[in-house]
C-alpha cells in the first residue's frame, strides 16, 4: 500500500472510531441525565437533589487511571474523562464557582482542573469574598488557595477558616510554572519595574536578583492583575502564567523563572456538602489549645499512636487572644472512619475547641 493509500485507510478508521466515541458519550449523558431524574424524584417536593458528588467522580477518574493501558498516559486520560464528566454534570445542573479573580489567575486554573470546563466559574476580588459568596449560596462552591511548595501557607485563607462555617470538599495540586511577560510595546531592554502578586515576586526572588537585580518589584492584587498593567506601560513587566499571558495577549521573554522546579500549588475547595468516604480520603482541622506546657505534644500524640499520617500543621495567631494560637491539622484518613472518629475525640477531649473543615477525596489529577 502506498503511504498516501495507508493514510486514507487509518483516517477512514479513525472517522468510524470518533463515530463510535461520540455515541458512547451521548449515551453517558442520557445515563448522567437521568441519574438527576432519578436522584431528585427520591426527594420530597420542594427540596432540591444534590448533582455533584465528588466521592463518585475520584472514584470514577482513579477506575479510569487503573484501567488505562496507555499509549495515552493516565494523567492524560484521567483529564479528559474529567472532561466528560463536567459536561454530563451541566446537563444535569451547571455548577457555579467562585475562585480568587480576576480572569487568568491560577485560582481559576485550578478550579477549571478540578471541576471541568463546563462549569461557570466567578470570579472574586479577594480570598474573604469567595468564603461569603459561598456562605451566601450565591454559587455552590468556592476555590482557595492553601499552601505553596516554595512559599508555605497562605495567611488569607487559613484566617478565613476562623471566620466562616465552611466545609472543605476537596483539594486540587496545581503546578505553578511563572513567566516574565511583556507587552507589544515594552522596551525590554529599558523595564524598570515588574508587577506580580507578593508570592509570586517571592517564587522567583533568586531568578530577579540575578536578572533584573534593580528593577523595581510591584506586589499587586494577583498575576492577572500585573498582566493586565503591563499592557499599557513601556517600561514594565509582569510575572505570571500561561493563562494570564494568553489572556492579555502578552509575550514571553523569559519562560518557567520560578527558583524551585517543582513549584506548586494546592488549592481547596469550599462548600456546604459534607462528603462521604472515597477510602482514600483526607481531613482537616482547627485545634485550639490551652497554653500550656506540653500542649502540642499532646496534641499530636493520638495521631502518633494511632499510625496516622499528619500531612500539615500549620500555626496561626487565634484572635482571641494575645499569644494564643490555633493549629491547623491536615492527616489521611476520613471523619467518618472509626480510628479517626477515635482519635478526634481524643483531642476533642484534650482541647479547647476542635472543628472538623472536612474530610474529602485526595486529589487525583
Ligand atoms: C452521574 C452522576 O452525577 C454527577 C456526574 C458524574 C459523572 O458524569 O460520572 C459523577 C458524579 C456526579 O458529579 C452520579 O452521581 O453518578
Amino acid at each position: 500500500m502506498s503511504d498516501e493509500a495507508q493514510l486514507k485507510a487509518l483516517r477512514n478508521r479513525i472517522d468510524s472510531i470518533d463515530e463510535k466515541i461520540l455515541e458512547l458519550i451521548s449515551e453517558r449523558a442520557l445515563c448522567a441525565q437521568t441519574v438527576a431524574q432519578v436522584k431528585q424524584k427520591a426527594l420530597p417536593e420542594g427540596e432540591k437533589a444534590v448533582f455533584y458528588r465528588p466521592e463518585r467522580e475520584a472514584w470514577v477518574l482513579k477506575h479510569i487511571m487503573e484501567l488505562n493501558q496507555g499509549p495515552l498516559d493516565n494523567e492524560e486520560m484521567a483529564r479528559l474523562f474529567r472532561e466528560i464528566m463536567s459536561a454530563c454534570l451541566a446537563l444535569e445542573e451547571p455548577l457555579k464557582v467562585a475562585y480568587l479573580g480576576p480572569e487568568g489567575t491560577f485560582t481559576q486554573a485550578a478550579a477549571l482542573k478540578h471541576f471541568g470546563h463546563s462549569v461557570i466559574s466567578v470570579p472574586m476580588a479577594a480570598i474573604d469574598e469567595i468564603f461569603r459568596e459561598v456562605a451566601a449560596g450565591a454559587v455552590q462552591f468556592g476555590v482557595v488557595p492553601v499552601e505553596n511548595s516554595t512559599e508555605g501557607a497562605i495567611n488569607h485563607t487559613l484566617d478565613s477558616f476562623l471566620e466562616h462555617d465552611m466545609v472543605i470538599c476537596g483539594e486540587v495540586e496545581l503546578r505553578i510554572h511563572h513567566h516574565l511577560l511583556v507587552g507589544e510595546n515594552t522596551k525590554t531592554d529599558k523595564i524598570s519595574r515588574v508587577y506580580s502578586h507578593a508570592q509570586s515576586l517571592a517564587q522567583c526572588r533568586k531568578w530577579l536578583d540575578a536578572h533584573y537585580p534593580n528593577v523595581e518589584r510591584v506586589a499587586v492584587a494577583s498575576n492577572a492583575d500585573a498582566a493586565k498593567r503591563v499592557k499599557g506601560e513601556w517600561n514594565s513587566a509582569a510575572i505570571a502564567g500561561d493563562m494570564a499571558c494568553e489572556l492579555y495577549g502578552l509575550s514571553k521573554i523569559a519562560e518557567k523563572i520560578e527558583d524551585r522546579p517543582d513549584n506548586s500549588t494546592r488549592f481547596l475547595i469550599i462548600g456546604n456538602q459534607k462528603v462521604p468516604p472515597t477510602g482514600d480520603d483526607k481531613t482537616s482541622v482547627i485545634v485550639s489549645m490551652r497554653n500550656k506546657p506540653g500542649a502540642l505534644h499532646h496534641l499530636l500524640e493520638p495521631f502518633h499512636t494511632n499510625g496516622i499520617d499528619l500531612t500539615r500543621i500549620e500555626t496561626r495567631p487565634s484572635r482571641s487572644g494575645k499569644w494564643t494560637y490555633v493549629f491547623f491539622i491536615d492527616f489521611i484518613g476520613h471523619q467518618h472512619d472509626p480510628l479517626i472518629k477515635d482519635v478526634l475525640e481524643k483531642i476533642n477531649d484534650e482541647s479547647v475547641a476542635l472543628k472538623v473543615l472536612g474530610s474529602y477525596p485526595k486529589a487525583v489529577l
